[in-house]
């Protein structure tokens, strides 16, 4: 028998998960999704070929949508987690898992809005695990058996590269690799800004940019390649590239960039303590 797969919101977050995992080969006809809004459910439906159901608080479709599903994938944002898990505390398997993508919320929070005894699994995953190049970090909750790590894994194997991680090591992860592509396509947008700089039109400067920054991560997605190998084998003694990454240095950009990732973790550890102060 299929294993039911349910998500409780799917926003950017969830239908990257949920794209990720049908191009890898799960069936539609074993997933149920639930989101807010009807026009969003119809959407999904007709691009996943999933049952999509819109759910708010009266309509009690989350508790009625987890009935029998083996593994439940929390995909709303973090000030929602706590009441979802109330709404859906009564209805879970007690032996069903739940994975939380959430940041921030930690999984001292998720069980004690769940049954005692509840599978939980914390994650950050990031949204290239649509196109099967994600990564995604597990932490597992105190009642998590081998059986449900496996069928975490499952969920993500075929998307993405799957890790186990310390749970104090989330906030880390979150700020590098699930903020990261964010990071990535702003490097994007700068680089379309400096091309218009130059005269150059809005269009051929997001081509530029675009191909440039997509094809550079392929070369680097390859098996052994390195990220420093690849920057040194542009960068020409005495040629163009090395003035650039010169005047990259000195104005501070690897400086920049670990200021940006310790603001994203700052962040996520001041939204633990909100949640905590609402609950
Ligand atoms: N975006 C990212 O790259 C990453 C996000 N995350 C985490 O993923 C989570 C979701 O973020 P993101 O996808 O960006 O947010 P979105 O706002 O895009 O998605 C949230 C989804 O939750 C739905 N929703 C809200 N409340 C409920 C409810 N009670 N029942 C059912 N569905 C509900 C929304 O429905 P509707 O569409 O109808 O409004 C929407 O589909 C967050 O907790 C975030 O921390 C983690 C790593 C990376
Ligand atoms: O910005 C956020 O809060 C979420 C978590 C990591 C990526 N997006």
């Amino acid at each position: 028998m299929m294993k039911k797969i349910v998500f409780l919101g799917c926003g950017s977050m969830g239908e990257a998960i949920l794209a990720g995992m049908l191009a890898a080969g799960v069936s539609p006809l074993s997933v149920v999704v639930t989101v807010r809004r009807p026009e969003r459910a119809n959407e999904l439906a007709i691009r996943h070929g999933v049952t999509a159901l819109a759910s708010n608080e009266e309509s009690g479709a989350n508790a009625q949508a987890v009935e029998g599903a083996s593994v439940v994938i929390l995909g709303v944002k973090p000030v929602g987690i706590t009441a979802l898990c109330q709404e859906i505390a009564g209805s879970l398997e007690s032996n069903a898992v739940v994975i939380s993508v959430a940041a921030a919320v930690s999984l001292a929070q998720l069980e004690g809005a769940l049954r005692p005894g509840q599978p939980v699994v914390r994650s950050m995953p990031n949204t290239p695990l649509k196109v099967g190049r994600g990564v995604v970090a597990l932490s597992a909750g105190s009642s998590v058996d081998e059986h449900h790590l496996a069928s975490a894994h499952e969920i993500f194997d075929g998307s993405g590269v799957v890790l186990d991680i310390a749970e104090d090591q989330q906030n880390a992860v979150s700020a590098i690799s699930g903020s990261g592509p964010a990071y990535a396509f702003y490097l994007a947008e700068a680089m379309a800004a400096a091309a218009q700089d130059f005269g150059l039109s809005p269009q051929i400067a997001h081509v530029l940019a675009r191909e440039t920054v997509a094809g550079a991560g392929m070369m680097l997605a390859e098996p052994g390649a390195n990220a420093t190998e690849l920057r040194r084998a542009v960068t020409s003694p005495k040629g163009t590239t090395e003035q650039a990454i010169a005047s990259f240095d000195r104005e501070g950009l690897p400086g920049i960039i670990r200021k940006g990732a310790q603001a994203a973790a700052a962040r996520a550890a001041e939204i633990t303590k909100e949640l905590s102060a609402l609950n």
